[in-house]
């Protein structure tokens, strides 16, 4: 392995590098010692990475038994930042399960010692090393912290205790973390499905331990592939094989691997419940049942005081193992954010507001005084400022919402995310092939643990790919899901009024132009965008699933039906006559009366079955559907004309009108629904 530094160099004027230990996805960490003689261990950032330095006084100032405390952040005369932690003797987990078996499968005794299956470690030191991970991340978690990089490399054993370390490292290390290029580093065995879509919540730590419980237990991992395509797969689709997870920990696990973070414990106190370790002390990793509680230095060190003596763990090899990491393939995940950069800034500053707010060092009654005297200042320069905002946000505000509605005609949100995932997974799996000779975010040394070959990734079957797309498309919140919603219907707004200067273009072009001869081109165009802004609506509920067809046609004949009684409605505020057309195709005297007046003029209710019928006979989830396989399908939209024909026969309305609505509905809809291109997404998997 190559260092740097040598033994003997003095680095940041006061350390002394006695070692290097080893090189990690962030740089090199080396064992050194103060001026003073106290052991540290110094992570020399690599990479060009940005060092983020706004709210690492946070992470500075955590204290707890089970976290490797993180003593400085600081740059040398070369400007290169370290990072200056406790230094830890004892193993990591990694090495503890790599060498217990050094093939990878650990073969030790299991539950209670007695079984003797292939399996991870005994029950007590699996609850050892959990209840201490637990302990340390949950004291994270109250924080406001999520690690982000929860793994077996990651958790030391330091004479019995057992410490998290690398906290907040990926939040504060990153390339362009504000610019939004690279988002985080992680290892994908560990990482959570809503990783991919640039969810960071605590429940990406919660699905991480489930994780590691699993393999605790089995010496296996519960998702794993040939190529990282494989395992980001079954990451979003498999369920895990539990069968050989003793049962009083089978719930817990099966929780935490939930798919959706919705549906995993909501925090570690929950977790912990669901084990029988939830009140138990646990040697010194005490597990407290209130851990967010447990900040104060006593309360810590009250929790450091073993419960019983510990033996002390052998020390650590000097160099890392190459075999260490060989079962952890390291990736930088990209991903473009789309958020805009003023809004961004301002939630920053909010953020860093925030920050400040909580360590600031003042007593409850300073603090009320410094937030009486804000509002005091505001409110006495409210004749400046709200005019101020006001004409911001009259700028700001149409410049958000048409940015907002570009992207979205561009690429829609979460499908870039989803396409993004694959690419990402290809772009990862280039990486690592035999023939690569970078990561992707730098300079990769051949000797770093990390280069991993891989054998060529197998394409994914169609019918793969479209369940993997449909489970990610299901795991959005209802939020984003409304949010695309109102975009897609703003775009249909867009195409809606260029339909209608089209139409009324052509039609009006031999008359005059009055609001009375302009009228049915704005009723039309006003039912055509309200029926594609419905399906719109629908559309949200059924693209996560391939769906039932039957209750699919019921939900639409409702919509078509409310289509039909506004279409109705909006005729009589327009004037608009609705028997145009109908006495060319049919015998006004043989339509039933309840539906038709004497005239042959429809009534709401022949409108409402109308559309009632044709919604119903057309499948109307295809031209929603962002799996369809063109953007614009011309045969779904003559197939919608032809069926508004067919249901005009026996329940007639204005005609050319219905068959232009019809139409226009299908070309609307398809126009403003977002689209995954997936034969791109297909080529990208195979990459
Ligand atoms: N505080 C520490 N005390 C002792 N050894 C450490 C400490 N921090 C890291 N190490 C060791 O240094 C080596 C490199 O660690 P590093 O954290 O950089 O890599 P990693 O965890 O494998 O990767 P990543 O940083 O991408 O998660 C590992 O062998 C790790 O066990």
């Amino acid at each position: 392995m190559n260092f740097t530094h040598s033994p003997n160099e003095t680095v940041l004027d006061r350390y002394t590098i006695c070692r290097g230990i080893g090189i990690g996805g962030f740089g090199e960490v080396y064992f050194a010692l103060s001026q003073a003689g106290k052991e540290v261990a110094l992570k020399r950032i690599q990479r060009n990475l940005a060092v983020e330095l706004r709210g690492v006084s946070h992470c500075l100032n955590l204290k707890h038994p089970n976290l490797v405390s993180l003593h400085d952040i600081c740059r040398d005369n070369d400007d290169q930042a370290w990072v200056v932690m406790e230094y830890v003797a004892g193993k990591n987990l990694r090495e503890v399960l790599d060498e217990a078996d050094p093939s990878g499968r650990v073969c030790r005794a299991t539950v209670q010692g007695s079984q003797g299956l292939p399996s991870g470690l005994t029950m007590d030191e699996v609850r050892r090393w959990f209840c201490g991970m637990a302990a340390g991340t949950a004291h994270l978690h109250s924080a406001g912290l999520v690690h982000r990089d929860l793994k077996p490399g990651n958790l030391f054993d330091d004479n019995g205790i057992i410490k998290v370390g690398d906290y907040g490292l990926s939040k504060f290390i990153s390339s362009s973390h504000r610019s939004g290029h690279t988002e985080s580093v992680g290892t994908l065995h560990y990482m959570a499905p809503e990783i991919g879509r640039g969810q960071y919540g605590r429940e990406i730590d919660i699905y991480a331990m489930g994780i590691i419980l699993f393999e605790l237990l089995t010496g296996r991992l519960p998702f794993d592939g040939e190529t990282p395509q494989e395992i980001v797969v079954k990451h979003l689709t498999d369920t895990p094989d539990l069968s050989t997870i003793p049962d009083e920990l089978r719930p817990v696990i099966a929780a935490c691997l939930q798919k959706n973070p919705t549906d995993r414990p909501k925090d570690i106190p929950t977790m912990m419940a669901m084990t029988p370790w939830a009140n138990e002390n646990v040697q010194s990793a005490t597990w407290s049942p209130n851990p967010y509680g447990s900040s104060s230095p006593n309360r810590s060190e009250q929790a450091s005081q073993p419960t019983k003596p510990q033996p002390a763990a052998p020390t650590r090899p000097h160099v890392a193992s190459p075999a260490m990491n060989a079962a952890a393939p390291q990736v930088v995940l990209s991903h473009p954010t789309s958020e805009e950069p003023i809004a961004r800034a301002i939630r920053m500053s909010f953020v860093d507001l925030k920050q400040w707010w909580q360590n600031l060092e003042r007593s409850p009654g300073s603090k009320f005084v410094i937030v009486l005297a804000t509002v005091m200042i505001l409110l006495i320069n409210t004749h400046w400022l709200v005019p101020m905002l006001s004409l911001i946000g009259f700028f700001y505000i149409p410049y958000y919402v048409i940015r907002h509605v570009v992207l979205q005609i561009a690429e829609p949100d979460t499908y870039v995310h989803t396409h993004d995932q694959h690419r990402r997974a290809a772009h990862v799996n280039h990486a690592m092939s035999p023939g690569a000779t970078h990561m992707p975010n730098g300079p990769h040394n051949a000797s770093a643990p990390t280069s991993r070959p891989l054998p060529v990734p197998a394409r994914l079957s169609k019918t793969q790919m479209r369940q993997m797309l449909r489970q990610s498309l299901a795991q959005r919140t209802r939020t984003s899901m409304a949010a695309e919603w109102t975009t897609s219907g703003m775009i249909s707004l867009v195409v809606a009024a260029t339909l209608l200067l089209i139409s009324s273009v052509i039609g009006l072009r031999n008359s005059v132009v009055s609001p009375l001869t302009i009228a049915p081109y704005v009723w039309m165009a006003c039912v055509v965008w309200l029926g594609s802004f419905g399906l719109l609506g629908l559309g949200k509920a059924w693209e996560s699933s391939e769906g039932d067809g039957f209750t699919r046609r019921l939900s639409a004949s409702f919509l078509g039906a409310a289509v039909g009684v506004i279409a109705y409605l909006l005729a009589d505020v327009l004037m608009v006559p609705l028997d145009q057309g109908l006495s060319r195709d049919i015998d006004a005297t043989r339509l039933p009366m309840t539906f038709y007046q004497g005239s042959g003029v429809p009534k709401a209710a022949a409108m409402m079955a109308h559309f009632a019928v044709l919604f119903a006979l057309l499948r109307m989830w295809k031209p929603v559907d962002p799996l369809r396989r063109a953007r614009l399908s011309l045969w779904a939209v003559s197939v919608a004309v032809v069926g508004e024909w067919i249901v005009h026969q026996m329940i007639p309305v204005p005609q050319p009108a219905g068959m232009l609505i019809a139409g226009g509905i299908v070309v609307m809809t398809q126009m403003s629904a977002p689209w995954v291109k997936t034969d791109s997404v297909a080529a990208l998997t195979s990459t």
